[in-house]
């Protein structure tokens, strides 16, 4: 009786209507696409079948420190890598570029100085400032690289003071205080080469880099505008800095047409009242100097014990009507206490987009307003991981976000500090971890077109984004099949992707 053609049908019927509601219903494929997705599908089911059968292998559950060689050697990451991302709508500059190329780079550039502070926080730097630094002595790090009796002659020890990576995070960073100390030492670790002159040219030419590299054509970076220093000690105001970043981002995309460049979402940081207050009187300088580069706010830093949005709303009011805002919310574990109100005061306060939302399921209403008011979360799956919030990212809420067609982007976050680089190791976990098994390409296209979508372009450069997109998808489109097309998918296979 139970499985007679009624019952199959009344079955099917759920897990159509169910594939039909999650994110991609819509997307038209081209014949193109239904290939390409066949190799796709294929890739994705080879790695999940392995996962499958050997637990120890399975990278949509492993914590990215454990999986990331493994993910690298699979087939469906050179696919990620290859195909056009669209724009990367939340990553933090001062933590975007690969802290090897900190290493091979900027660490060799002449002058740089180590110091330890008291509590053994290696802080690099080009200039010898105790009062800001709290050390003692300063070191020249390429005196010590000549004597091996020293800590930084080895590149490979240096790095690990510029990245969390470690083999047993949940050994090392037992609890999500201990990962957000050691993650905010690095900051603390990186804040005056960020700030040096010399260096931050080649730092943001190097985060656009890496960008293009990975085939995202545009970004609006988290930024505090560090005010820079140059070789003679000389001090710079944030106006200054904005310029430089400017005139980079010019001349990358004048090299790199089918590059639309960067914009900056202005950063306070949650850890005081004086830093927000402050924070929000630089903006609405710089907002004024540059409306269509530095095009709106946030407060940034550790939830749980960081200044509320509900508790600076009288600040708040003080930002001009043209800003937009782009708060943190929800980038915690807990629910229902006074301090995790930042979602509920986000969406009150008119939020264009919402960092994390990592704890917006449990919020029906907000959820609600989230949706009807097309407010797209920014989901960065590896730094929800590595700081703690999720082990296996199949648990994480944008699962359920995806299930359901919920506004959201996928970005990274801080991906120099955890060895990621671009934005196709959190596609990785987007596609595998938190879309259902038999979702490919049609998900894909949408989190890379809403991307778009999402951002602040103006709609001419969002016509333009759209126009060069289209042409580069059509391009990997033909390259992935000439790449992997002759690995001849099976034809005979039903793909969920088929629908629609
Ligand atoms: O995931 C995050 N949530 C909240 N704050 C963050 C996150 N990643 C980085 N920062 C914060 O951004 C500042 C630099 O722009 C850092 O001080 C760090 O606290």
């Amino acid at each position: 009786m139970t499985k007679s053609a009624a019952y199959k049908k009344e079955r099917q019927k759920i897990l159509d209507d169910e594939e039909r509601m999650r994110t991609g219903k819509g997307f038209q494929f081209s014949a193109k696409e239904t290939d390409v997705n066949k190799i796709f599908m294929d890739f994705k089911e080879k790695e999940l079948t392995r996962g499958y059968r050997h637990e120890d292998q399975n990278t949509a559950a492993l914590h990215f420190f454990k999986a990331k060689s493994m993910i690298e050697k699979g087939d469906v990451f050179p696919f990620l890598k290859l195909m056009p991302k669209g724009a990367l709508l939340h990553m933090h500059d001062v933590a975007s570029v690969s802290s090897k190329w900190i290493i091979n780079n900027l660490t060799y550039m002449p002058g740089m100085l180590r110091c330890r502070t008291p509590a053994k926080l290696n802080i690099l730097t080009f200039r010898k400032m105790k009062e800001k630094h709290d050390c003692k002595f300063y070191y020249k790090v390429s005196d010590e690289r000549e004597d091996d009796w020293f800590y930084s002659t080895n590149d490979d020890d240096l790095e690990k003071s510029i990245n969390l990576r470690t083999a047993y995070p949940e050994m090392v960073y037992p609890t999500i205080g201990d990962v957000w100390n050691r993650f905010q030492g690095i900051f603390s670790t990186m804040d005056d080469v960020f700030a040096y002159l010399p260096a931050f040219r080649r730092y943001i030419w190097q985060m656009l880099t890496e960008l293009y590299l990975d085939n995202v054509m545009y970004a609006e970076i988290r930024s505090s505008l560090k005010q820079l220093y140059d070789e003679k000690g000389k001090t710079y105001p944030k106006e200054f800095t904005a310029r430089e970043y400017i005139d980079i981002n010019k001349k990358f995309v004048k090299k790199y047409p089918d590059f639309l460049g960067v914009k900056i979402i202005f950063c306070g940081h949650r850890r005081s009242f004086e830093k927000i207050r402050k924070s929000i009187q630089e903006f609405k300088q710089l907002h004024k100097d540059f409306p269509d580069f530095i095009i709106g706010f946030d407060i940034v830093g550790q939830e749980d014990p960081g200044k509320t949005l509900y508790s600076v709303l009288d600040y708040l009011e003080d930002l001009p009507k043209t800003a937009k805002l782009f708060f943190h919310g929800g980038e915690t574990n807990w629910s229902g206490g006074t301090r995790e109100t930042n979602l509920l005061d986000a969406i009150l306060l008119k939020t264009t987009r919402i960092g994390h939302g990592y704890a917006l399921a449990k919020h029906p209403i907000l959820l609600e307003k989230v949706i009807n008011n097309t407010i797209a979360l920014e989901v960065s799956p590896i730094s929800n991981q590595v700081l703690n919030l999720v082990w296996d990212l199949r648990n994480h809420p944008a699962a359920i976000y995806l299930s359901q067609n919920i506004p959201m982007s996928i970005t990274s976050d801080d991906p120099g500090f955890w060895g990621a680089k671009g934005l196709s190791y959190d596609f990785y976990y987007a596609i595998m971890s938190l879309a259902p098994n038999n979702a490919g390409l049609r998900l894909l296209k949408a989190l890379v077109w809403h991307s778009i979508d999402y951002s602040i372009l103006t709609s001419g450069e969002k016509q333009r984004g759209l126009d060069i997109l289209d042409r580069r998808w059509n391009n990997f489109l033909t390259e992935a099949i000439k790449k992997w097309g002759k690995k001849k998918p099976n034809k005979n296979k039903q793909y969920g992707e088929d629908l629609n």
